[in-house]
Formats: structure tokens, C-alpha cells, sequence
């Protein structure tokens, strides 16, 4: 079955929790590749594409749609026009793969919810939009599930490590490293020089080459 997908962006100034490790304009360029990476498994999973964006965008595979307001509330405006299913996806899932949003779009509940590290929501599909809204930030999976409860929607939580790793923090870019083979967001790591490297006490963590250091 067909799709819209809504995909949240920020094209100006993004991902501002990476400044200790990427200045503004790797920043803008570094979300615009995760971007991809999520627009290609959303194309390849069959939905169509509709970006949501705090600034003028373009992109040939999605439709824009400019929204100057906060991330909730321009998410539940976008809510409030659909008269299908709509998933939410946000644009930092740079190891999504359309496998994972089959399993999420495939769903025999009202929603299916992906969690993310911390507290967040990476994702959801919700069969009947209209009655729902975004409550993005702070602990956002449990005030969807609760959201969810006063609809008396059935609800899936879906456990998927590539879905549930958004890329928020300097550490989480060890994952793109290692589990983003063939991804646009990994290769533009690598351009910059970012590698993996294991600390004294053996954990993996990423360091920058200093002679492509720009900061
Ligand atoms: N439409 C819209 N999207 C947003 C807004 N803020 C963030 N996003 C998008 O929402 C998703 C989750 O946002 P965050 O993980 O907080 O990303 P961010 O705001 O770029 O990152 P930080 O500055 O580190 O908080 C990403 O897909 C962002 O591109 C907003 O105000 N409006
Ligand atoms: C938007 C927010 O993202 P995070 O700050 O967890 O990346 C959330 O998932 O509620």
C-alpha cells in the first residue's frame, strides 16, 4: 500500500548537539546527507516523501512544504490535512532501511511507534492521523503512548536498532561508521576525515583527522 511520508527537516543551522565536532556548514551539509539515506528507504519502501521545513528547501524526490513554526506544531498542521494513514520519520535515521519502515507501515495496529535512545520518538505510523498529535521532546515516546491511550488506539512498538538510532551526539556517529555501509551520511563523515578509534579503555568512539579540521 502507498504512503505519505512526512519527514521533519531543519536545513539552517541543524544538529547543533555535533558542534563540538562539525561547524554550522558540515552541520547543514552532514543533515541534508542523512536526508538522503532517509528519503531513499522511504522511496525504496514504496511511501512518497514530504518534507517539512523550517526554511526553503528543494529536493527532485520530495514535496516541500515550508513551516516557519515549532517542530509539534508544524507537524500536527501537517496532521490535520491527511485523510489516510501518515507515517512521521524524522530526518536523522541516517541506518533506516525500507525493510524497517515495512515492518512499521505493515502494521495490524492503530500506530506503530519507534522509540528512540533517551526517551525520544524516531518514528510513527498512525492509521488515523487526524485523531492524534505530535508531542515532540523531552521523554516525547511516553507522552505518544499516552497520547495514543486518550485515542484509543492499539499501538505497536517496534524494536529496531537502525530505526531507534537517531544521530543526535558525537558518540552516536561510531554507529554510522559501523552499520552505514554504502549510506551518503557515512561517506561525508569519512570526506571530513572522522574515523573510528578505540579510547585506552577499549571503547570505540570517532576522532577527526586535524589536518581536515576546519572548526
Ligand atoms: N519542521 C521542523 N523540523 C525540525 C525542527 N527542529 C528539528 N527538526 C527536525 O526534526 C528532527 C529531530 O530534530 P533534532 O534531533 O532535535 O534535530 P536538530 O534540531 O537539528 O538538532 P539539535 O540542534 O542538536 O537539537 C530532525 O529531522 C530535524 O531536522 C523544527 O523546528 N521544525
Ligand atoms: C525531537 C526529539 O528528538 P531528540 O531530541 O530525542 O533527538 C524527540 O524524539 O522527541
Amino acid at each position: 500500500m502507498y504512503f505519505h511520508a512526512l519527514i521533519p527537516f531543519k536545513p539552517v543551522n541543524p544538529k547543533t548537539r555535533l558542534s563540538c565536532i562539525l561547524n554550522q556548514e558540515e552541520r547543514e551539509a552532514f543533515a541534508r546527507a542523512m536526508l538522503e539515506d532517509v528519503i531513499a528507504s522511504v522511496l525504496k519502501s514504496g511511501c512518497s516523501a514530504t518534507l517539512l521545513c523550517t526554511h526553503p528547501f528543494k529536493h527532485d524526490d520530495a514535496l516541500i512544504a515550508v513551516r516557519k513554526e515549532s517542530l509539534n506544531e508544524a507537524i500536527n498542521w501537517a496532521l490535520a490535512q491527511f485523510h489516510c494513514p501518515a507515517l512521521i520519520i524524522m530526518a536523522d535515521l541516517a541506518l533506516v532501511t525500507a525493510g524497517d519502515i515495512q515492518r512499521l507501515i505493515r502494521t495490524e495496529k492503530d500506530m506503530a511507534i519507534v522509540p528512540g535512545r533517551g526517551g525520544g520518538t524516531n518514528a510513527i505510523f498512525l492509521k488515523k492521523p487526524k485523531c492524534f498529535h505530535a508531542d515532540f521532546y523531552g521523554a516525547s515516546f511516553l507522552d505518544h503512548l499516552r497520547i495514543a491511550a486518550e485515542c484509543n488506539f492499539s499501538v505497536d512498538v517496534i524494536d529496531s536498532f537502525r530505526m531507534s538510532t537517531d544521530i543526535d551526539e558525537k558518540e552516536d556517529l561510531v554507529e554510522i561508521l559501523i552499520h552505514g555501509k554504502g549510506r551518503k551520511s557515512r561517506e561525508f563523515l569519512e570526506s571530513l576525515g572522522i574515523s573510528l578509534l578505540i579510547d585506552e579503555k577499549g571503547r570505540v568512539r570517532v576522532e577527526r583527522d586535524a589536518h581536515k579540521e576546519t572548526l
